[in-house]
């Protein structure tokens, strides 16, 4: 299969309440898809059926021709999570370890695979503080760093530059450039828009559909508009008329 992600058909719901009515989505290898939708639209919905960590109620999900879910695979894929999953107690740099451990890293790399991550995230001179003395972006960029430990294929980040002040979340977009042009596949959910004209292509999420699924300079030229943000609320709008 050539897509590194393939989510044919995903539908979820809470309860009543239908949050993807029909998902279809796919990654493809050395690309930077940003999911994009309001809040509440389902964007960690849609990381979470296709993991594995809720259930869909159909349609099916392939990650890395495996089709999800599989544990198996789980080792070459970088998650990271709208809320952070640390060791409050622990340093961070004990947190990578354990983290590192748990990816197969091996003794002989793991302070290679540590310093490079840290300094990807600029926390190298903090690494020895506890996480509970982290301020929120800290703890963010930690577990960004988390997900970079052994360098999986798939990276998926959900609103990964939250708390993040514009230098570094600079910094972090520059670097996840960096890991597209060697192969990695990219899956990011933001709220800023201006990060979404980073990205490669660009899925809009509305009332459980995909609505809008192109490059964001398609997309500005579909729309007739300067931005991401103004193709944004296009689309809302004319969902809101349909
Ligand atoms: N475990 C759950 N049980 C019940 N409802 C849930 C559950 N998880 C999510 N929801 C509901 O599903 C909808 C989509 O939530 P989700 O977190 O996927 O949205 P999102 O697009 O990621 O939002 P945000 O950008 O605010 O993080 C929301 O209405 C939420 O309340």
């Amino acid at each position: 299969m050539k897509y590194v992600v393939y989510l044919k058909q995903i539908r979820k719901k809470f309860d009543k309440q239908v949050v993807l009515r029909e998902i279809n989505l796919v990654v493809k290898k050395g690309e930077i898809l940003g999911l994009i939708g309001p809040s509440g639209a389902g964007k960690s919905t849609v990381i979470k059926t296709m993991l594995g960590m809720e259930k869909a109620d159909g349609g099916e999900a392939f990650i890395l021709a495996t089709t999800m879910p599989n544990r198996k695979i789980l080792g070459r894929i970088g998650y990271m999570a709208q809320s952070d999953a640390l060791y409050e107690t622990l340093s961070a740099k004990a947190n990578l370890e354990f983290f590192a451990k748990m990816k197969g890293i091996s003794k002989e790399q793991l302070t290679n695979e540590i310093t490079h991550v840290a300094r990807i995230v600029d926390l190298s001179t903090s690494l020895n503080r506890r996480v509970s003395e982290y301020s929120g972006g800290m703890k963010r960029r930690l577990s960004l760093a988390i997900a970079l430990l052994g360098s999986p294929e798939l990276l998926i980040l959900d609103e990964p530059t939250v708390g993040i002040d514009p230098a570094l979340r600079k910094k972090i977009w520059q670097e996840l450039g960096i890991l597209r042009d060697a192969g990695t596949s990219i899956l990011i959910t933001t709220h800023v828009m201006s990060e979404a004209e980073l990205t490669d292509r660009v899925a809009l999420l509305l009332h459980g559909n995909i609505i809008a699924d192109d490059s964001p300079q398609n997309l500005e030229k579909q729309y007739a508009v300067e931005s991401i943000e103004e193709v944004f609320l296009k689309a809302e709008e004319s969902e809101e008329l349909r």
